[in-house]
């Protein structure tokens, strides 16, 4: 059953459309993240099913309720903000308590909502304290525990590890992905960084633009994204533009860099312009097995511990990035030849722009 059916929404502000008639639906259960870069419309849309940025058009249900003309404190969403939001001169159990105050929660209930809350958090004991007596992670944590305790059916977290450092910020991801799934909440995740999008979600929606640019599962959107923009955005990766040749029934060859490339399926017509997406995980040094390969030369490497990078230079001298492993031998000088092999699946073409 679908949790949250969002029908050709709008929102502009003067001339920026910052949300350009989005529909989506989002399953019970379901962790569902808003991905894109500064600007695209992520929060405002966020903020829409929030009840804080008014609906032009459109509409948002959860279940088969409409809820886009109510108030927002009766939609039934709890929100994590990036900045906390917490009260300082409140102790945190008051902090948690706040929205079952507000809902008139009788006081009797509130002690045993709120120890229930902190526990699922990891804060259990700490209700007593004053927020500055915490570190970013537990505050978060608190943010985390003020929006669960009034069971809200949609969850709603507006980049909520942005201010939290990098270590902290891979251990708070999996928190919040453990107590999802173990609560089963239905969350609408808002970040621009691709990483935490990949690491946590059931579904991704790319957004550019104010308009959506491809909604699937991490793994889809990774290995096959369906625009240049989508390929970019998600992992590094080389783009190189180059022309559609001869398709063999299984393959197409692409004359691109100053060679030929294979890639599979029927890309392109011949003659069309097309723009090649290589991983750099897609290629590695050739080691005598089958398959097609390209002459490269090395221009830099970069020993990453886990792996190694390869800067590599195509005959027309372009650039490309290599992931290689890092316990492979390898010894080479820059300006030595390489062999890069690769596998037809794994390159993905567009039509150039
Ligand atoms: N209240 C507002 N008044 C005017 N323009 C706004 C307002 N809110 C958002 N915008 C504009 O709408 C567009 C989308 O903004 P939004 O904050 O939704 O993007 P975002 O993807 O969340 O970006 P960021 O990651 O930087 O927060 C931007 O061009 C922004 O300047």
């Amino acid at each position: 059953m679908t949790a949250i059916r969002i029908e050709q929404l709008t929102r502009t502000f003067g001339a920026v459309r910052a949300v350009d008639n989005i529909s989506l639906g989002i399953a019970h259960g379901e962790l569902f993240t808003l991905l894109g870069p500064s600007g695209c419309g992520k929060t405002t849309l966020l903020r829409m099913i929030a009840g804080f940025v008014e609906v032009e058009s459109g509409s948002i249900s959860f279940g088969d309720r409409r809820i886009d003309n109510l108030p927002a404190h009766r939609r039934d969403t709890g929100m994590v903000f990036q900045n906390y939001a917490i009260f300082p001169n409140h102790t945190v159990a008051e902090n948690v308590a706040y929205g079952l105050k507000a809902r008139k929660v009788p006081a009797a209930d509130i002690k045993s909502r709120v120890d229930k809350a902190l526990e699922r958090v990891r804060l259990a004991g700490y209700g007593p304290r004053s927020p500055h007596q915490l570190s970013g992670g537990q505050l978060q944590r608190v943010a985390i525990a003020r929006a669960l305790v009034i069971e809200p059916a949609v969850l709603l977290f507006d980049e909520p590890l942005s201010n939290l450092d990098a270590q902290l910020r891979t251990e708070m991801r999996i928190e919040i992905r453990q107590l999802q799934q173990a609560l089963g909440l239905t969350a609408i995740y808002v970040t621009h960084d691709q990483e935490e999008a990949l690491a946590i979600s059931d579904r991704i929606a790319v957004l550019r633009q104010g308009k959506v640019e491809q909604v699937d599962t991490p793994e889809r959107i990774y290995r096959m994204p369906q625009t240049a923009f989508v390929a970019e955005f998600l992992g590094s990766t080389n783009m190189v533009p180059g022309v559609a040749k001869a398709f063999d029934g299984r393959n197409t060859q692409v004359a691109a860099a100053g060679t030929e490339f294979t890639v599979r399926g029927e890309i392109a017509s011949p003659g069309a312009p097309v723009l090649l997406s290589l991983r750099p995980e897609a290629l590695r040094l050739a080691d005598g097995t089958d398959g097609p390969r390209v002459q490269a030369r090395l221009a830099l490497r970069e020993f990453l511990g886990p792996v190694q990078r390869l800067h590599a230079t195509l005959p027309d001298g372009t650039r490309i990035r290599v992931s290689a492993l890092g316990g492979a031998a390898f010894d080479a000088v820059p300006g030595a030849p390489l062999v890069l092999a690769y596998d037809p699946a794994q390159i993905i073409a567009f039509p150039a722009p």
